[in-house]
């Protein structure tokens, strides 16, 4: 095991946080970071990239004015730097956000580990990748985590912490901890699981949409309509397992289990998933292109964001994270 190095200070001590990459999740992490406070510096080779992310900072600002900036909150302490090193070097933690590439992840990983300050927790946004497979192969691994968060992260409470077989525990807790502070509610993983929880759960509604699409038996308007007007308004405050155990009336998860579990074996789903070919490419597409009708991506934007604020206050958890 190698040395470790604690991290330079506390969780609740953090001034600078680097984002790496700053596209739709990173841009998310950097709103998300500025509006609690915190000092941002943010990374990204692609040339249009500071534009891109100064528009997704504006566009998120009303929304996070309404749920409530921290003290001295300012888009103005965003810095863009011109390199990855001069991005992490004064960085008390790093949140990575580069594409969904398993090498990139790898190597960027490990150029960030030998940039940053001994100690100082890497965190990565991957949807599903376990840190053992990204953590291949750098040195100080011990310090790189999973974070994983929910588009839109400035707005969805939820990030999934995890570690490798390389990291040290206190990394994972740190950074737990750490998001705590800054607002997040946060499931750790005490092991790994590609996709950790909430994309395993997402991915395999998501493979039945794509195979009722495919066979044509739902359009893409009756299968969002069907999780908008019905159990997506439960799973806003109550998740699947409580709500199925009312399912059962006064006899609960018990007596749901006994009449509908039966059904489990009934091909409901068929859980492998389709080909995504030409035609199921363009069905969802089109079909995705139909439900927004002339909206613009920046007015669905924001359709959303007042969407999750409402549901959020309506339910009691503005501004309230999970402990
Ligand atoms: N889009 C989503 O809903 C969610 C995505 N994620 C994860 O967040 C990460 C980023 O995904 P998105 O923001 O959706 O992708 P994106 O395509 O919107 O942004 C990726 C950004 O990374 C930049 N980039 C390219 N090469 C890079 C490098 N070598 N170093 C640093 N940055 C680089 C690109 O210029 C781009 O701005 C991925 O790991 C993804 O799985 C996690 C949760 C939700
Ligand atoms: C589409 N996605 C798999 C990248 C989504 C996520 O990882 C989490 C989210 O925001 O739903």
């Amino acid at each position: 095991m190698p040395e470790i190095t604690p991290a330079p200070c506390a969780p609740e001590d953090v001034r600078r946080v680097a984002c790496i990459g700053a596209g739709v999740i990173g841009g998310g992490w950097v709103a998300h970071f500025l509006a609690r406070g915190y000092d941002v510096t943010a990374w990204d080779p692609a040339a249009d990239a500071e534009d891109r992310l100064r528009r997704l900072v504006a566009a998120a600002w009303p929304a996070l004015e309404q749920i409530g900036l921290a003290d001295g909150a300012a888009p103005d302490r965003l810095t863009i730097a011109p390199t990855l090193a001069e991005a992490v070097a004064d960085a008390d933690f790093v949140q990575e956000s580069a594409p969904e590439k398993l090498e990139l992840k790898r190597s960027l990983l490990a150029e960030l580990a030998a940039a940053t300050r001994p100690g100082v927790v890497i965190a990565s946004s991957t949807s599903g990748y376990p840190m053992t497979d990204m953590q291949e192969g750098a040195e100080n691994a011990v310090r790189l985590v999973v974070g994983h968060p929910f588009n839109p992260p400035y707005l969805i409470p939820l990030v999934e912490v995890v570690g490798g077989e390389r990291t040290d525990p206190e990394a994972v807790a740190w950074s737990s901890r750490f998001y705590e502070v800054a607002g997040k509610s946060v499931i750790t993983m005490d092991r790994e699981l590609p996709g950790f929880i909430a994309n395993r759960l997402q991915e395999a509604l998501w493979r039945e949409a794509l195979h009722m699409v495919a066979n044509g038996e739902a359009t893409v308007e009756d299968i969002d309509a069907s999780i908008t007007e019905g159990p997506g308004l439960r799973w806003a405050f109550m998740g699947p397992c409580l709500t199925f155990a009312l399912a059962g009336g006064e006899g609960g998860m018990a007596h749901m289990l006994d009449h509908f579990g039966p059904s489990l074996k009934s091909p409901w789903t068929r859980l492998e998933a389709p080909e995504l070919d030409r035609a199921l490419r363009d069905a969802m597409i089109d079909g995705c292109r139909e439900a927004a009708g002339d909206r613009t991506y920046a007015d669905l934007v924001a359709a959303r964001d007042q969407g999750v604020i409402d549901v959020l206050r309506a339910t009691g958890r503005l501004g309230r994270t999970r402990r």
